[in-house]
């Protein structure tokens, strides 16, 4: 069991205010090393708020956010990058007109500037470190063709790749398999858990299957609120759930 004291990310009681409205009112989360933790929960939970305010993009009203025993709350979302929690967005934000292999470069640690990274000298560390990730996304064969040629799915891989890249312990994801076909959605999954051998992992997720797959440990948000956490089977059969969200989703499925 994940507590405080074992976490790599530990949230305590944290609560983010927008003009009034009370985003999160009081979430605790705790991610031990090498889990996978994914959260559920209806849209306007509060999901993508907790990813933001972990890596300072929301301010934090009260509470705080613990990254190896260090208190990081508030703290500048580059500052804790560097220190090794890593965020990838809902959109792909990568070079359309540069290769695959170029995308991971620039996202290396320690690069800086587009011309300056892609001119400067390409270690034998630094090419090893960039096959690796291409590797763990499943892009090894794509290394070297522009990231506009591949499909929606792969360029998702692609910005989890500029993830890795910079070397994290603690990998957020919100919304991977956004607009993905199932294939892709299925191998995303072999990915995240591939991550997970070395990476602790946060994942916001609305597809139950995908869910199933990749779930160690599912946490629910609520208007703000930790609704309830658990396994896969103790969060689907939670009445809870299935009357805030479950049955939603079952409705809209059909
Ligand atoms: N910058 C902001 N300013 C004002 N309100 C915000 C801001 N960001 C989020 N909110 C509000 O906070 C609430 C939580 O939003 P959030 O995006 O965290 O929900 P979510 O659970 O990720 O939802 P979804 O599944 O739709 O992405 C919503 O009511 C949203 O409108």
């Amino acid at each position: 069991m994940v507590n405080a004291e074992s976490a790599v990310l530990s949230v305590k009681d944290l609560k983010v205010v927008f003009s009034g409205f009370k985003a999160l009112k009081g979430v605790d989360l705790d991610v031990g090393t090498n889990e996978i933790v994914t959260i559920i929960g209806p849209n306007g939970a509060g999901k993508s708020t907790l990813l933001d305010a972990i890596v300072g993009k929301s301010p934090v009203a009260s509470g705080n956010v613990y990254y190896k025993g260090q208190d990081i709350t508030n703290k500048s979302s580059y500052h804790i990058a560097r220190m090794g929690i890593g965020r990838k967005f809902q959109n792909p934000n990568v070079y359309n007109e540069l290769s695959v292999f170029d995308n991971l470069l620039l996202a290396l640690k320690g690069t800086h500037g587009v011309f300056a990274s892609i001119k400067a000298k390409l270690t034998a560390a630094k090419k090893e470190k960039i096959i690796s990730v291409l590797d763990r996304i499943g892009l090894l064969e794509k290394g070297y063709s522009k990231v506009s040629s591949l499909s929606h799915g792969q360029k998702q891989w692609v910005e989890i790749g500029m993830v890795l890249a910079q070397d994290p312990a603690v990998v957020l994801l919100d919304e991977p398999t956004a607009g993905m076909t199932p294939d892709e959605t299925y191998a995303t999954g072999e990915i995240i858990k591939t991550i997970a051998i070395d990476h602790s992992v946060v994942v916001i997720e609305h597809d139950m299957e995908f869910v199933k797959q990749i779930a160690q440990r599912i946490v629910v948000l609520h208007q703000g609120e930790k609704l309830t956490e658990g396994s896969v089977g103790e969060v689907q059969s939670n009445p809870k759930v299935i009357e805030v969200y479950l049955g939603r989703e079952q409705i809209d499925a059909a």
